[in-house]
């Protein structure tokens, strides 16, 4: 599958404008530096859909990841693969403009605007990509799997990470939600723990509302490290 980049309509242009100029200044005020960093890097625009072959060609420079195009949601096993090889599954259709504040799937503006400015930091890409090698030696055990994709969702989906004190939203889940990026970080419903492998691989995860969790780190390096010698001692 291919990114049809003329295929995209006037009102596709509109959403992605509208999105964008509501989200880009949240993320200046409330996503990490690292997030700032990649969004700069990454030049995304209002006035420009992003094209999949230009983001490619300026990210595999930076990181050697590179972006692909799926219709929507992907089994396990080729998800994982792919991210083994660096290449992140990207949707590439808009959601509507009555979605702009939450959508329960990832769209573009999720898997774009969202994911990609992280694949532009080292220490980030390294657990993604060992994530998914430790998910790929047990692919067949469904329990493991589960948890792996719990790792997954409480970071790199809806992850908050302390950063001079300050708490900051780092996971795309809420990076390309305009409703709930002020939500993880202020709202006093949600619990806010501190990373711990072990209460995150045993707690489930809601998928289309608000997260009732999230979890804090320190650093990219503390979630690389956290999965060091994780496959050895549970596979
Ligand atoms: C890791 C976990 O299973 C997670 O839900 C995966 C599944 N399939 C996916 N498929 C796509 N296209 N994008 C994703 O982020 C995911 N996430
Ligand atoms: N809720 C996110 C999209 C999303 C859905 C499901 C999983 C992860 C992200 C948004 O509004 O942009
Ligand atoms: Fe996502």
């Amino acid at each position: 599958m291919e990114q049809q980049y003329e295929l995209y309509t006037s009102e596709d242009r509109e959403v992605w404008k509208q999105l964008y100029i509501r989200q880009h200044p949240q993320v200046v005020q409330f996503a990490s530096q690292a997030v700032i960093d990649g969004m700069e890097q990454c030049g995304f625009r209002a006035d420009e859909i992003p094209d999949f072959r230009k983001v490619n060609e300026n990210l595999s420079h930076i990181t050697g990841w590179e972006i692909y195009a799926v219709p929507g949601l992907i089994d396990n096993k080729l998800f994982f693969e792919n991210l083994a090889l660096k290449k992140f599954p990207c949707a590439t259709w808009l959601r509507t403009m009555q979605q702009l504040d939450y959508l329960e799937e990832p769209d573009m503006f999720h898997d774009v605007f969202g994911h990609v400015p992280l694949l532009t930091n080292h220490e980030f890409t390294g657990f993604l990509s060992n994530l998914a090698v430790i998910a790929l030696k047990n692919i067949d055990d469904e329990d493991f799997i589960e948890r792996m994709s719990r790792l997954y969702w409480y970071t790199v989906e809806f992850g908050l990470i302390k950063q001079n004190g300050e708490l900051k939203a780092y996971g795309a889940g809420i990076l390309s939600s305009i409703g709930e990026t002020k939500y993880s970080l202020f709202s006093d419903k949600p619990k806010r723990v501190p990373y711990d492998l072990h209460t995150i691989l045993d707690t489930p995860y809601i998928k289309d509302k608000y997260q009732e969790v999230y979890y804090v780190i320190n650093s990219y390096e503390e979630l690389f490290a956290s999965i060091e010698n994780y496959s050895e001692s549970y596979a």
